[in-house]
């Protein structure tokens, strides 16, 4: 497996930046995992948009969601011009809640919405997926997302305070995608859905993971300050996302 960071930022991008985004490579599935604000032109970076196989989205907050209407419209052109069949919808795997959101996700013969529980299980290619609910956001669900195929595991934590369970869902994760969302100096005094960097590593450590990826940062952190206050995790390499990135496993 093979994930490239196409955007890790939030709340908003930062110059050239983009917020959440991630491409899972395998030999049998392109999968685009979140959707936040740049992450379409730095898609295109990487490959055609129209060979895409899936959409999985975590929650629909904006900074996990802003690019899917120009995605949706990339599609549909593709298809007029005949280099995505008409009849293959990219599917989109998203939260069932809030259901006002979920009418956006099908759109013409571009895009086709499947909902998801936490319960839910999906095999697209040789990547097995599975889902568990995340301690974030005012009471509509927010999925974490583990990828199994060939051996390995990855796990994207989506956005998660400390109160999530990842009980047998993380542990030894080949790599655990972990939300960092504040150095220190910026960490809220009551937890609010969202971890710091140094949590995550603490989590990562914790949990047996082999390897961490700390995202969902301000543009504006030092990535030195990142690795920093990661040192927590010891048990493999860590590191800083940054637009481009790409890890191998
Ligand atoms: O105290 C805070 C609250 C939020 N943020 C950033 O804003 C976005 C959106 O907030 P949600 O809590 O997810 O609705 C969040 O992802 C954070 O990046 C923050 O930095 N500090």
């Amino acid at each position: 497996m093979r994930v490239t960071v196409l955007g890790y930022q939030s709340p908003y991008p930062g110059p050239g930046g983009a917020t959440p985004g991630y491409l899972i490579e395998t030999n049998e599935a392109k999968l685009l995992v979140d959707c936040g604000s740049g992450v379409l032109s730095q898609l295109g970076v990487h490959m055609p948009i129209y060979e895409l196989d899936a959409l999985l989205l975590s929650h629909y907050h904006h900074d996990h969601v802003a690019d899917v209407g120009v995605l949706q419209y990339g599609l549909m052109v593709h298809q007029l011009f005949g280099q995505r069949p008409a009849d293959k919808p990219l599917p989109i795997y998203a939260p069932a809640l809030p259901e006002q959101q979920t009418k956006t996700l099908t759109y013409r013969d571009a895009t086709r919405f499947f909902p998801l529980e936490e319960q839910s299980q999906l095999v697209i290619g040789d990547v097995h997926v599975s889902f568990r609910r995340t301690d974030h956001g005012d009471g509509d669900p927010c999925y974490a997302m583990r990828f199994v195929a060939n051996g390995k595991t990855i796990v994207y934590g989506a956005d998660s305070g400390p109160g999530t369970n990842w009980r047998g869902f993380v542990d030894g994760a080949d790599l655990f995608i972990c939300e960092g969302t504040y150095l220190d100096h910026n960490r809220p005094k009551t937890p609010n859905g969202h971890l710091s960097v140094r949590q995550a590593a603490e989590l990562a450590q914790a949990h047996d993971c082999r390897s961490l990826l700390v995202t969902h940062l301000f543009h504006g952190y030092e990535e030195s300050d990142v690795l920093g206050q990661a040192e927590a995790f010891v048990a493999g390499p860590v590191h800083a996302a940054r637009i481009g990135l790409q890890i191998v496993l």
